[in-house]
């Protein structure tokens, strides 16, 4: 633990906000991973350093927090192959970001601090769930999100892996990290929820149907309200699991609070709901680990997007009003 860090860190964070702080840890691991050819459109790949920009180690130093280290995960901006047509895009150079992302992960746990992932698409993920399982027999994982990312190599319709991480975490995918120790099938489909959904393939809404994945769309949130929402999602993976991980796509929220973003859908979460729902996590004591995702500078408005990604971090950190 970096003392001097923690006390200049201390220092500023003044008051009030350092009493209401629910981390299991006091050091954030922040590992960027500055890569895109998993998404549709480049440009993902320029989202941490926006992030970093847009103030995220300043927000964490204010909350009584220490960035224990932040690290830069070594990625592939181009492809060594040549694509195919109807294929599954960039498989070789996800496999190994994700085996890089997965040991980074990994090793800030091992250090017992809280690892912070900033995407990058949402091929990211499947490292950081990879990580995360060799440390935690019974995650639970809420993902937020427009879309559910289940494909397959043979259902995606797009051949983009950012839309196929949570079916390589769960096995479903011939794309596996199990030549990694503990990091074979590395999701339990009863500790799965999602939020924010309304952008789903068919073969996607048939995977959820028949795992019986808890899903809130967002007629759902419409319907119960995102406080209702959330203490449901927790009634699921906050339960008999030994730690809770936040997969946060910035796609989950509507497009005119995050235009930046590579794969915008109409109709998603608002400014309050999502601070709220993460305001709410904070508070179970229970969150062991973050990623952000899908910030993408090429499509944002005066780093609009990249901000509110800063904030909402601040907010499942334990960052209060009062
Ligand atoms: N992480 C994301 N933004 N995923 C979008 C996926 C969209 C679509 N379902 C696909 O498979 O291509
Ligand atoms: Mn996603
Ligand atoms: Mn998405």
């Amino acid at each position: 633990m970096g003392n001097n860090d923690m006390e200049s860190a201390g220092t500023l964070s003044a008051s009030n906000e350092t009493s209401q702080l629910h981390l299991r840890h006091h050091d954030v691991a922040v590992i960027k991973v500055p890569f895109g050819l998993g998404g549709a459109r480049g440009g993902a790949e320029l989202g941490p350093d926006e992030l970093i920009t847009a103030g995220l180690k300043r927000e964490i130093a204010s909350l009584g927090l220490n960035v224990s280290k932040e690290i830069r995960v070594d990625c592939p901006s181009e492809s060594v192959a040549p694509i195919e047509r109807n294929r599954v895009k960039y498989l070789s150079e996800v496999r190994q970001v994700s085996e890089r992302v997965c040991n980074e992960v990994s090793g800030a746990i091992a250090e017992g601090t809280f690892p912070l992932v900033l995407g990058g698409d949402h091929s990211v993920a499947i490292g950081s769930l990879a990580g995360l399982s060799a440390h935690y027999s019974n995650l639970g994982v809420i993902w937020f999100d427009a879309h559910a990312d289940l494909n397959t190599e043979e259902r995606s319709l797009s051949g983009n892996m950012h839309g196929m991480s949570v079916a390589a975490a769960l096995g479903h995918s011939a794309f596996n990290l199990s030549h990694i120790p503990g990091a074979g099938t590395f999701l339990n489909p009863s500790n799965l929820v999602y939020i924010g959904l309304r952008d789903l393939d068919v073969y996607e809404k048939e995977q959820i149907r028949a795992l019986g994945i808890k899903s809130f769309t967002m007629h759902d949130i419409d319907r119960m309200g995102i406080q209702q929402v959330v203490e449901q999602a927790l009634a699921v993976v906050g339960e008999g699991t030994d730690g809770i991980h936040i997969s946060f796509d910035m796609d989950c929220l509507d497009p005119r609070e995050a235009p930046g973003v590579g794969t915008p859908v109409p109709g998603g979460l608002n400014y309050r709901e999502a601070h709220f729902a993460l305001e709410l996590l904070a508070s179970t004591n229970q969150v062991t680990s973050m990623d952000l995702v899908e910030v993408n500078p090429l499509f944002d408005q005066n780093r609009h997007t990249a901000r509110l990604g800063v904030e909402l971090i601040a907010s499942l950190l334990g960052k209060r009003i009062l």
